[in-house]
């Protein structure tokens, strides 16, 4: 029998006024996956979320959650969620708001190993209103695992911590996952996308702009970029000659100064010296993800996007 996917989301649309925040995103995640939705501020990350989760309509398309009305999956207590705008109760304590969302699932965490989960025993007696951002990140984390759902969305859930304080999170995450349970996250960061999840789709102005795995994803995203002050004279020879070096992707030629971006940077380079001794002021750089996105939704349309 066909595995019912954890999400399915087809054709998936949302508009406000005459923006498009999610432009036609058909996604779906198996059972299990641990899935990073990557892109910059207003990608459509948090806009998917909220379809996925029913809590926004759709202006076209359809959402699922185990093969049925998201809303369903919520109330069945088979969903949990972190979103950004989540806020929790100031007068509580960490132990009470999570208490209180354990009251309203059928088949929760006891409160102790939700709180252990998310490694807020020690916060566990704090008031929400004395919580460092940090501290109100994992208290979130708290409440969304203690329904004990099969699946869980993340939107950002790093957004106010530092480093350790990234550190202990994932791993906490991890212990979840590892029982085999969905996650979907949405991030800025390739970095925590490419330690932990199985899957990355990009998502650049509400389209998927990328989906794989991490090395796939990566290897769209990691070019370099060579920029030197060029002595020579510029001619068609010099440009194809150069478009020819190993690992060349794009060649530009303005006011004096050369811009090559090269998927083999260093193959690329040596080639450059070889061929011109005269290049002066080299410098080196990694693709931003910015510049990542903004090639790739340049360049491809959604048939196009890598699989
Ligand atoms: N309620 C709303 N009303 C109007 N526009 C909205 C609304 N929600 C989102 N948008 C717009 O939709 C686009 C996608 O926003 P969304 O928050 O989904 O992106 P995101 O990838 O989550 O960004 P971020 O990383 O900043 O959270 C943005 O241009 C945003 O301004």
């Amino acid at each position: 029998m066909k595995e019912t996917p954890a999400i399915r989301l087809s054709g998936l649309r949302k508009t406000f006024g005459s923006s498009t925040a999610v432009d036609g995103v058909d996604l779906t995640v198996r059972p299990g996956e641990v899935v990073a939705l990557l892109g910059p501020n207003g990608a459509g990350k948090s806009t998917t979320i909220d379809l996925a989760l029913g809590l926004a309509r759709p202006s076209a398309g359809t959402a699922e959650l185990f093969g049925g009305d998201p809303r369903r999956a919520i109330r069945d207590g088979r969903v949990g969620a972190m979103l950004q705008g989540g806020a929790l109760l100031p007068t509580l304590t960490v132990a009470e708001s999570v208490a209180l969302v354990a009251a309203a699932h059928k088949h929760p965490l006891s409160v102790a190993e939700a709180l252990e989960r998310a490694r807020c025993t020690e916060i566990a007696k704090q008031r929400v209103a004395k919580l460092s951002g940090g501290q109100m990140q994992r208290a979130r984390f708290a409440v969304a695992v203690v329904s004990n759902p099969d699946l869980l969305f993340l939107d950002e859930p790093t957004a106010a911590m530092d480093v350790e304080a990234r550190r202990t999170f994932w791993v906490s995450m991890r212990e979840f996952t590892a029982e085999g349970r969905t996650v979907v996250f949405a991030t800025h960061y390739l970095d925590e996308a490419d330690a932990y999840a199985d899957r990355i789709v990009m998502l650049a102005r509400g389209r998927i702009v990328a989906d794989g795995t991490p090395t796939e994803v990566k290897a769209v995203v990691s070019g370099r970029r060579i920029r030197a002050t060029a002595g020579f004279a510029w001619t068609g020879d010099a440009s194809a000659a150069i478009s020819a070096l190993p690992g060349v992707r794009t060649v530009e030629y303005r006011a004096g100064l050369l811009t090559v971006v090269s998927d083999d940077s260093d193959a690329t380079l040596r080639g450059l010296l070889a061929a011109h001794d005269d290049l002066h002021d080299i410098e080196v750089t990694a693709h931003t993800m910015d510049e990542a996105f903004l090639a790739l939704t340049d360049q491809r349309d959604p048939e196009g996007a890598i699989r």
